[in-house]
């Protein structure tokens, strides 16, 4: 069982993740990291603060010569406008003749209808907005998006498995049918300000984004997580909580203003009889004997009964429009009890594209432990085989 963990807040000194369970002999260096954490940053509709914060990474359990050990990894992820913020957020109390040149301390009393801060309020007995937009924010998400580039890796190296996303929709801007990135490496995806796999959509994104910032407003969209190379049988039908599609379902919601999951074609399947549904099953003869099947279709995203069925994964999630909105929103001034506006500094006008990385690294990180429950394994090495001796048993697949 892979169990993962993390720590920190949004101004705060650093992020802490842990990441307990993987077997040993996982290639991963901290440049492996810094690399997925610096797309996470990237994207058109980025706050400013994307520009000027950085991250800090420190592997500091785990990994030794840029191999896993066995042993819990644990990295810290460091901000460096730390010293900023040093005096707001200190761990023990601080003289106020300190605070001069540093963030303001002033309580937030005016919470922002979406975000967090009201039912956080209410719920924590806390008269400032500040404790509960610190644990909210999505800077948590690069510590998982530093633990999900050790599961990718993991995934990569055991099975060849390519953990691939891409932006479908920016508000209501989406991609034609059937446009789906391969396993190969996509500089061009990468290089693109939504991360749009179609340029002409990828332009209309951009300008769509561009015209909310000008009209004081935010975007959310959808993002598509595809993965290649994936074996039958991960995750089960047997009981609920092992169904693999529960278990995406369940992660991708678990990121900041994430609001529907679909796997494969989802709502639309719901709309259509079930002979134009499902994917049909083809046999033919391969050449090692063995009956090759294959799918004329992939409406199901490649999971069926909570099962991977051999065929490309496709998740989708869906994240909400940025409740940090520069045109004023309604709500209540905590302090006075009277109707106000709610808080609106510098934010990300859409942060769809930067979340596309954090919904790759939930996809690695539920694969990552659907491929150690079937196959087990101390070391790479041992999980591989495993996975042979499961494919080679197939008679047909
Ligand atoms: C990558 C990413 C970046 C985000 N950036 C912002 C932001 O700059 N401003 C903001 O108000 N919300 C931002 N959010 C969304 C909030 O964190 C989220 O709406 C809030 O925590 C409340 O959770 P909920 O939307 O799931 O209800 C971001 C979310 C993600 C995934
Ligand atoms: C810091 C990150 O994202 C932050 C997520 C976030 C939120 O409310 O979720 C609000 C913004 O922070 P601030 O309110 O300080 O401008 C984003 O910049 C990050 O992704 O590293």
């Amino acid at each position: 069982m892979l169990r993962w963990l993390t720590a920190g807040e949004s101004h705060g000194q650093q992020l802490t993740a842990i990441l307990e369970g993987l077997p040993a002999g996982v290639r991963v260096q901290t440049a492996d990291l810094d690399a997925q954490l610096s797309r996470r940053r990237l994207g058109h509709g980025r706050s400013a603060r994307m520009s000027f914060e950085e991250d800090v990474v420190t592997l500091t359990g785990g990994v030794r010569h840029g191999v896993t050990q066995g042993g819990p990894i644990a990295v810290q992820v460091g901000n460096t406008e730390w010293p900023k913020w040093q005096s707001v957020m200190a761990a023990d109390p601080v003289d106020p003749e300190v605070l001069e040149g540093q963030a303001r301390n002033a309580p937030l009393t005016r919470p922002r209808p979406g975000h967090a801060d009201l039912a956080g309020m209410q719920k924590y007995g806390f008269d400032d907005v500040r404790p509960v937009l610190e644990r909210a924010s999505a800077r948590e998400t690069a510590a998982r998006v530093a633990l999900g580039t050790v599961a990718q890796a993991f995934l990569h190296q055991v099975l060849g498995v390519r953990v691939v996303s891409h932006v479908v929709g920016i508000g209501p801007v989406t991609v034609p049918e059937g446009v789906l990135p391969g396993p190969e490496d996509n500089p061009r995806l990468d290089e693109d300000p939504v991360r749009c796999a179609d340029p002409a959509t990828s332009a209309r994104m951009t300008a769509e984004i561009d015209d909310a910032r000008r009209s004081g407003d935010t975007l959310g969209g959808v993002i598509e997580v595809v993965v290649h190379g994936l074996p039958p049988g991960l995750g089960s039908h047997v009981h609920w909580d092992r169904r693999l599609d529960s278990r995406l379902a369940g992660a991708l919601m678990g990121v900041q203003s994430v609001k529907a999951v679909e796997v494969g074609d989802g709502l639309e399947t719901a709309r259509r009889r079930g002979s134009v549904a499902h994917d049909e099953i083809d046999v033919d003869d391969s050449a090692d004997g063995r009956r090759s099947l294959s799918r004329r279709t992939d409406r199901a995203g490649g999971i069926e009964g909570g099962m991977t069925n051999g065929e490309v994964l496709r998740v989708r999630a869906a994240m909400k429009p940025i409740s940090t909105v520069p045109r004023a929103l309604a709500t209540i001034d905590t302090a006075t009890g009277e109707a106000a506006v709610a808080i609106n500094q510098r934010s990300d006008a859409c942060a769809v594209p930067r979340g596309s990385v954090v919904m790759e690294a939930m996809v690695s990180l539920v694969l990552a432990d659907a491929v150690l429950e079937k196959f087990g394994g101390d070391s790479v090495a041992e999980t591989r085989r495993n996975v042979q001796g499961y494919l080679d048993a197939l008679p047909y697949r």
